[in-house]
């Protein structure tokens, strides 16, 4: 294990009993060997991005300091994600939980199976509105923007 990064971690779920989904991934990655949560948002309801004949999502943003690796964090997210959605009695939607890597460090990866930052969370309110609420001077390195900055330029452009 190497040297301990801040990471922040999207968390949305838009079936079944979501704030329980979100908790239930919460706990879970505290859980982790080489995890520490340090924050959560609060839990936002949310319109759906993308694909609209949907439910409205409830999304969260987690900041956690770990000494895994990008690679190593991404199994682990993938892991909560399976778990959770076994634990269903009735196979639903792909959206059950889903827990995206946004930030981990000041780091830049552009894998296939990996883009850190995530590509799309300076479009998304979904994504900015919590993550500004639990660090909003948190770097974007790719923009060398705050959250704050990049939360504003798309709530301005609302206005
Ligand atoms: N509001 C909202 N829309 C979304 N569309 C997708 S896909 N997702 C899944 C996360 O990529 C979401 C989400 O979490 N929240």
């Amino acid at each position: 294990s190497g040297k301990e990064v801040t990471a922040y971690i999207g968390i949305g779920s838009n079936i079944g009993d979501r704030a329980a989904l979100l908790n239930a991934s919460i706990e879970l990655l505290s859980k982790k060997e080489g995890i520490e949560v340090t924050s959560v948002s609060s839990f936002y309801n949310t319109a759906p991005v993308g694909y609209l004949e949907q439910p409205d999502f409830l999304n969260a943003v987690v900041e956690i300091k770990t000494v895994l690796s990008a690679d190593e964090l991404l199994q682990i997210c993938g892991l909560i994600e399976k778990v959770l959605k076994r634990e269903r009695l009735i196979h639903w939607g792909p959206r059950t939980i889903d827990l995206d890597i946004l930030l981990y460090g000041n780091q830049i990866i552009n894998k296939e199976n990996l883009n850190i930052p995530h590509p799309r969370m300076h479009e998304r309110t979904f994504v900015l509105e919590p993550l500004n609420e639990i660090n909003p001077s948190a770097i974007h390195p790719v923009f060398n923007k705050t959250v704050c900055e990049l939360y504003e330029a798309i709530t301005q452009d609302d206005r």
